[in-house]
């Protein structure tokens, strides 16, 4: 029995970014500065959590030597453990973007070697004649926002002018994405989805990566919030991925939250899409019991890049990394002989970091399972080596971009 579980813990950054300043991101460290603030006492939030970080299995998993590795520090106030158990590491990142897609589908083999398509910081995001024709074949009176912004503020400021006028509330960010927030019920998830579509289609000639659907509910600035009805429209990636190349050899890939979405649907078998971490958790818990010989499952754990990452928000993120910890031994009980897991991440977003955008970092790499010997890989230069190490313990054919690290 060989089967991978592959799970991306969204965001997850560790530093050391070979190329960080050219990203102005030279610094940014998702771990360690959680582990500082935390360990500092400004990772305290009442009810939430308080002290130092504390990550008991992942660190036991190698997480803090991984981290060691990539910047050359170790992270304030969390202990070192005097054994490790699996194969760890640190891993840089190759393609071109610090964003999602490009992360997902390096970590599945397929670096992104191109440069996506961005909408500029400074004046009107989108260029006229775009926003001429979203009007005209989206059927819609204008639009609202217009600029880059964080999803939560932007809802704040143009939610309630977007509930009399019908005008979505368009926005990006320094990631290659066309975002659009609209009111369930008074524009309609379903209205929302097709405007999504539809832009989809224009904005191919812009080489953007994404367009998001990012519905809300509420009744004014004070109280409007985003549901899990969120959607990514995502262009295919450039070549195929582990994902088709396990789908060619027969196998199953079950995609659990957002990869179904990140890999614009290609090479997915079995999709369970659910609402919040611990949720995923649970699903990825369950395609443990369906899972046969030679299948992927690959679930992306959203909430630490979203609610947290993207919001600045450290007690925030350190709660639910406490929270993913608490449940790896829940995961381990269920393995069986020849089972792999995978805890890794797509890029930074350091909630310690100016602005709300992600950041440029190495990810760790922690790989464990009833047949894996502990023992470092050292830094992976390539976040393909991951969907080959998959690839060689399911045996299938190796790619051409990366090498397995076991
Ligand atoms: O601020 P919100 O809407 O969460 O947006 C964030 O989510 C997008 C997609 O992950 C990123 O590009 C970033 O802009
Ligand atoms: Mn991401
Ligand atoms: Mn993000």
């Amino acid at each position: 029995m060989a089967r991978a579980f592959l799970f991306v813990l969204d965001s997850f950054g560790i530093g050391g970014a070979p190329d960080a300043e050219a990203f102005g991101d030279l610094g940014a460290d998702t771990f360690g500065h959680i582990a500082e603030f935390c360990a500092a006492g400004a990772g305290d939030r009442a009810g939430l959590r308080e002290g130092p970080l504390h990550l008991p299995n992942m660190s036991a998993l190698g997480l803090v030597h991984a981290a060691r590795l990539a910047t050359g520090r170790l992270p304030a106030g969390v202990p070192v453990p005097e054994r490790v158990y699996g194969v760890y590491g640190a891993a840089s990142e190759v393609s071109r973007g610090k964003d999602t897609p490009s992360g997902h589908w390096e970590i599945a083999g397929t670096p992104v070697k191109f440069d996506w398509g961005y909408f500029p910081a400074e004046g009107d995001a989108f260029p006229p004649e775009l926003v001429e024709a979203i009007c005209r074949e989206g059927d819609i009176a204008g639009i609202l926002g217009n600029g880059h912004a964080s999803g939560t503020d932007i809802i704040a400021r143009h939610g309630e002018e977007h509930m009399l006028t019908g005008k979505p509330i368009c926005y990006t960010s320094s990631d290659s994405v066309f975002q659009i927030a609209a009111h369930e019920q008074s524009f309609g998830l379903g209205r929302l989805l097709g405007l999504c579509q539809v832009v989809r289609r224009l904005v191919d000639a812009y080489n953007i990566g994404r367009v998001i659907a990012r519905p809300f509910v509420g009744d004014n600035a004070g109280n409007f919030t985003r549901t899990g009805n969120r959607r990514d429209y995502s262009v295919l990636p450039p070549e195929p991925t582990i994902l088709d190349r396990l789908m060619e050899a027969g196998r199953t890939v079950h995609a659990i939250g957002k990869i179904g979405d990140i890999f614009a649907h290609q090479g997915v078998t079995r999709l369970t899409k659910a609402n919040g971490n611990m949720a995923l958790f649970d699903a990825s818990l369950a395609a443990i019991e369906e899972a046969a010989d030679g299948d992927l499952v690959f679930t992306n754990f959203v909430d630490f890049d979203m609610l947290y990452g993207h919001r600045r928000d450290v007690p925030g993120y350190a709660a639910a990394l406490e929270a993913f910890d608490a449940r790896l031994p829940d995961l381990d009980r269920r393995l069986k002989p020849g089972d792999m897991v995978i805890l890794t991440a797509d890029h930074g977003c350091d909630p310690t970091w100016r602005g709300t955008d992600h950041t440029r970092e190495r990810v760790p790499v922690l790989m464990f399972g009833p047949s894996l010997r502990s023992r470092s890989f050292g830094i992976a230069n390539s976040f393909a080596h991951i969907g080959e190490t998959v690839a060689r313990h399911l045996g299938i054919a190796p790619g051409a971009h990366g090498r397995s690290l076991i």
